[in-house]
């Protein structure tokens, strides 16, 4: 089987530049000029009309739900979003019921994905047994079992001896820990980033330090014990400069934004509004500063969403009581597009870089993040010269808890292929 992609316009070395790509068997033949002359017809054609055709994105850190949150969320519905956001590759955070704890576990999610996924899923396995703060998992066993990282997602590691004994034992396998960094004291009841809008509003916030304090203890310890230490959604101006640091001190450390953290700060939250909490809380302006300085000076090394559906009655009613998280597979390239390329703060080819790129390279995921002769055809067409506007009933989430509906936006997803099969197309 043979798909002929026509008049795709293509980053070739940072350039724009209008080609054909020709796939076969899911994989890249050939991008080019004129490809039938010497590779006969193609049994199907796909016309690009010239819009934007990038190596498929890729999201480290997305919240599938499934086993035992699925009326959040599902398999199928999480990576049916995922296609409609062009996302090829997502990574699936652990925190859900059973926590995958053990081989077993673990390689029965790999074989629920395999089954039911419409992208590529790389697995993440747990830090400690259950997301608590002691018992470690078996690193060698999980990985054996296809765990492509480490992470207790949706909850710091509270004590510095076991976090230090996690990170000797990654280190030890070559698995990648994945770390949301908060010291669940410092959070106490808090709901909101702490600071006058918080005050105004009367809602218990949350400091900076409950994120900083904990990070500056990580960084140390993946110091201490060589592991690749990833640090999972940094919001705070003190987190980049902790990272900045680490880096120039020749740690591994590497760190993700999620866009909301990018876009949005505390002052867009004008009342208690359940659709903007989430954990770690948008921040001050000075944060968000902070945050582009260091998208744009490197210390920061992608974008991952954060893709955190609910439903609809775990976010409404007050922010004391709602459920922490928001959707962002559907919303992330758009608004990112949107603010940071249009505005010629980023390039596209940097966009992509942080998209897509840079977190397949850093977390090892072979395969993913190009779009190359002998790769596999995962990519997405985007237009990027029309705008539209983010709608809910055009999400195919089950989680409808996104602070973007109702954006006018560039950057819409046309069409999603994975492995050369059309898994996501506009009516
Ligand atoms: N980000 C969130 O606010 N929520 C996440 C957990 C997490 O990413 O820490 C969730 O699983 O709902
Ligand atoms: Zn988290
Ligand atoms: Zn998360």
């Amino acid at each position: 089987m043979s798909t002929l992609i026509k008049d795709a316009k293509i980053l070739v070395a940072g350039q724009l530049t209008v080609k054909d790509i020709l796939v076969k068997d899911g994989k890249i033949l050939a991008i080019g000029h004129d490809l039938h002359t010497q590779y006969g017809p193609a049994d199907h054609v796909i016309c690009a009309d010239q819009h934007f055709v990038t190596p498929g994105l890729v999201d480290v850190h997305v919240h599938l739900r499934e086993p035992g949150l699925t009326d959040k969320e599902t398999i199928a519905t999480g990576t049916m979003a995922a296609a409609h956001g062009g996302f090829t590759t997502i990574g699936a955070m652990p925190n859900v019921e059973p926590v995958p704890d053990t081989p077993e576990k673990v390689a029965l999610m790999v074989a629920q994905n395999a089954q039911k996924a419409h992208v590529h899923v790389a697995q993440y396995a747990s830090i400690t047994k259950d997301r608590t703060s002691e018992n470690l998992v078996d690193f060698d066993g999980v990985k054996q079992a296809g765990a492509f990282a480490v992470s207790n997602d949706g909850s710091g590691v509270q004590t510095a001896n076991t976090m230090y004994q996690a990170m000797v034992a990654a280190a030890k396998v070559g698995l990648p820990l994945a770390a949301h960094v908060e010291d669940a004291a410092l959070k106490g009841d808090g709901v909101m980033n702490a600071g006058p809008v918080a005050e105004r509003l009367g809602l218990p916030g949350i400091s900076n330090v409950s994120e900083s304090a904990q990070l500056a203890r990580d960084v140390l310890l993946a110091q201490a014990s060589g592991v690749h230490y990833h640090v999972c959604h940094v919001s705070t101006a003190e987190s980049v400069q902790i990272v900045r640091a680490a880096k120039q001190a020749g740690i591994n450390v590497t760190c993700e934004v999620a866009p909301h953290h990018l876009l949005l700060t505390d002052e867009d939250i004008t009342m208690d509004n359940p659709m903007l909490k989430m954990n770690p809380p948008l921040r001050s302006p000075k944060d968000r500063a902070a945050l582009i300085a260091g998208l744009l000076d490197g210390t920061i090394d992608m974008i991952a969403t954060d893709h955190a559906p609910h439903t609809d009655a775990q976010k409404s009613g007050s922010m004391k009581t709602a459920a922490f998280g928001i959707t962002g597979l559907e919303t992330a390239f758009a608004t990112m597009y949107t603010t940071f390329v249009k505005t010629r703060l980023l390039t596209l080819s940097q966009l992509i870089d942080l998209m897509s790129t840079k977190p397949a390279q850093l977390f090892g995921l072979h395969h993913a993040g190009c779009l190359e002769v002998g790769e596999p055809a995962d990519l997405a067409i985007i237009d990027l010269d029309h705008a539209y506007e983010i709608k809910a009933d055009q999400m195919l989430s089950k989680g409808h808890n996104s602070p973007f509906i109702g954006w006018q936006v560039y950057g819409q997803v046309l069409m999603t292929l994975v492995d050369g099969q059309v898994v996501y197309g506009k009516e």
